[in-house]
């Protein structure tokens, strides 16, 4: 029995399709903060945790090669709400359930926008977020439901942000393996899950909606157009960069190996080469 952990959000639905209806796995859903906690302290053996997390682990992780969580341009479910103009941002609230995006708005703070706010750890609530900060950093469904017109916010999207600054993809999760849990049968199983989450994409979106159609055909176009699954050659450049940076700023250990075993994918997956994606548990 495989003990795996995938995040509880909306958009983590088409990759961990049916993993609960399979005998040969034990599926638990948890906020991606939660999902990486569990893979460091060996209490699930492969999770969808936050990319950064990669480099927090106590030892060498495998990746599991094509598929992710991330997007190109924009991603709709990572923001930044503020009530100020960006270069006046003193104060911003990090929401405690992530990481990547944590360390993402940290990148686009210094890099993209020159400015250097104080950082509060906050609890996903909008209204409260704002109360104690000028900006608030949010994810997954909580970001998709906030109320920030109505609170006086703008809405900056991530996702869009990382695209302006450098052109590329970004990833936000990955599955995420301890040493000897990848095998090609596990990479089948993963994949199909994924092949049948896309196809039920529809039905996910529904039953997420409750009844609302308006709200269904939305979680649709988001899971459909917002939410890339494919751990491809572009992504996987968006991911050597994003981590690149997080070494770079302190966010993270610098861990050379990782971004070798990244950069390796990376060249795996252009196409035309062979053997995209064989190099799941390859040691530099
Ligand atoms: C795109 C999203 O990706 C999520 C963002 C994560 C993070 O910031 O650490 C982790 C897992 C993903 O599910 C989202 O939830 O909105």
């Amino acid at each position: 029995m495989i003990r795996i952990g995938a995040v509880g959000f909306l958009n983590a639905s088409p990759l961990a399709y049916g993993l609960d209806r399979d005998p040969r796995v034990s599926l638990r859903l948890d906020l991606p903060s939660v999902c990486a906690s569990l893979l460091h302290a060996g209490e699930i053996d492969l999770g969808l945790v936050p990319v950064i997390e990669i480099l927090r682990g106590p030892v060498h992780y495998d990746l599991v090669p094509g598929l992710a969580i991330a997007c190109e341009g924009t991603v709709n479910s990572v923001a930044l709400f503020t009530r100020v103009p960006v270069a006046q941002i003193r104060r911003l609230a990090l929401d405690v359930s992530s990481r990547s995006s944590v360390g993402l708005v940290r990148i686009l703070c210094r890099h993209h926008w020159s400015i250097e706010p104080e950082y509060v750890d906050a609890s996903p609530d909008l209204a409260s977020m704002l109360d104690v900060a000028d900006a608030a950093l949010m994810i997954g469904d909580p970001a998709l439901d906030a109320p920030w017109q109505s609170l006086g916010a703008i809405k900056i999207d991530l996702g869009e942000a990382w695209q302006a600054f450098t052109g590329l993809p970004f990833v936000f999760a990955a599955w995420v393996a301890r040493p000897g849990v990848v095998t090609p049968a596990l990479i089948d199983l993963l994949h199909a899950a994924s092949r049948a989450g896309q196809a039920a994409i529809p039905l996910l979106a529904e039953a997420e909606a409750a009844g609302d159609s308006t709200r269904a055909g939305r979680l649709e176009r988001y899971l459909r157009q917002n939410i890339r699954y494919h751990l491809d050659e572009p992504a996987l450049r968006g991911l050597s960069r994003y981590l690149t940076l997080a070494m770079d700023e302190g966010l993270a250990p610098v861990r050379p190996e990782v971004l070798e075993v990244v950069d390796r994918m990376g060249q795996a997956a252009v196409p035309g080469t062979t053997q995209a994606g064989a190099l799941a548990s390859e040691r530099a």
